[in-house]
């Protein structure tokens, strides 16, 4: 097996994959925050490319602040469109498979049927619309690439969800939280996992695919389990979308339907429940 080089290592994915890439053994990956490999710069990457000869790609960089995306229209499409572009250009050129990871947000999230990777992309947001470009430029390059659509993750790493909520709940009376947007929260862990799979079975079933683990939920009720799985009493009201005004409109519905992953890749897709019960383990108690 030749090299894996990570982009965007430094966020939160990059650091579950390490993680992940430790407890398997995968010595052959190699991690680059920003600083050491800024996928807008097309010189950088070559030295990369050149120098390391990677048999596969693994792209976690991304702009992902989705209401701040809705004023920063140009650097979230270089990051997500163009950065995306130029690591499929190099991958082409070095005969290296690209893993790159999207988001639930290029759907418009009207429907309440789960998604398929061939139904209809329409996002709704700066973010999305940004995302699905990145989705849209890879096979322009190279037909060898996974695009792992996912949603809603978190992970003891970085920023997300289920650390903001435990951090209001100790600092905040009460909270009020969005019932009636619904989807799948997604252990990143776990998306590593998967991540490493097709590389460790050296898939060659190319094409898009989605990744969130299982089950349904809205946001109001992923937050009432982390806060009973924590042992945190706080106040927590289910409120309306329209109620909790934001930048950016997300997606009512963006639940995935994941046959194809489980099929065609073989990956065992966890109940986001339990995932979240062995996330809530392992962060430190407060
Ligand atoms: N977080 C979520 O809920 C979801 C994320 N996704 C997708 O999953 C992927 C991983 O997300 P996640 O790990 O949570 O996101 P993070 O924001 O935690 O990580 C993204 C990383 O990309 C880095 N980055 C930004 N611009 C560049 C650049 N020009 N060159 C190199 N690195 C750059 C960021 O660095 P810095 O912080 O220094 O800017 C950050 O470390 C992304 O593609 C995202 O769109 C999909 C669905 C849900
Ligand atoms: C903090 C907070 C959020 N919310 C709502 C707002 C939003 O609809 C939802 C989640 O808010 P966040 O800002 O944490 O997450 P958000 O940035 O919307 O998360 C998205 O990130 C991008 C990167 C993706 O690709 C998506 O899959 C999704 O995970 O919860 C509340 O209702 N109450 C609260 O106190």
């Amino acid at each position: 097996m030749g090299s894996v080089l990570v982009f965007g290592a430094s966020g939160q994915l990059g650091q579950c994959l390490a993680h992940v890439a430790g407890e398997r053994k995968m010595d052959e990956l190699v991690f680059l925050p920003e600083a050491e490999a800024n996928i807008l710069n097309p010189a950088g990457l070559r030295q990369l490319f050149a120098r390391y000869q990677p048999t596969y790609a693994i792209n976690c960089a991304a702009y992902t602040a989705v209401d701040k995306a809705e004023d920063e229209v140009d650097l979230a499409r270089q990051v997500n469109r163009d950065g995306v572009a130029n690591l499929s250009t190099l991958c082409a050129e070095y005969d290296t498979t690209l893993i790159h990871v999207s988001t639930d947000f290029v759907f418009a999230g009207t429907g309440n049927q789960p998604l398929l990777e061939t139904d209809e992309t329409a996002p709704i947001s700066v973010y999305g619309l940004t995302k699905l470009e990145g989705e849209q430029v890879i096979p322009a390059h190279t037909s060898r690439y996974f695009i792992l659509r996912t949603s809603w993750l978190y992970s003891e790493y970085a920023n997300n969800f289920v650390k903001t909520m435990l951090r209001f709940g100790r600092e905040r009376d009460e909270l009020r939280v969005i019932w009636d947007q619904i989807g799948t929260p997604t252990y990143a862990i776990d998306l590593a996992g998967c991540i490493l799979t097709i590389i460790g079975t050296q898939s060659q079933q190319y094409g898009t695919y989605h990744y969130s683990n299982e089950g349904v939920t809205s946001w109001y009720d992923f937050a009432v389990d982390i806060f009973e799985l924590s042992n945190t009493t706080v106040k927590t009201t289910p409120i309306r979308t329209a109620e909790y005004p934001t930048k950016a409109t997300r997606p009512a519905y963006s639940v995935m339907d994941k046959t194809k992953a489980k099929t065609q890749l073989g990956v065992a897709i966890p109940h986001w429940r339990e995932s979240l019960k062995v996330c809530i383990s392992r962060l430190p108690a407060q």
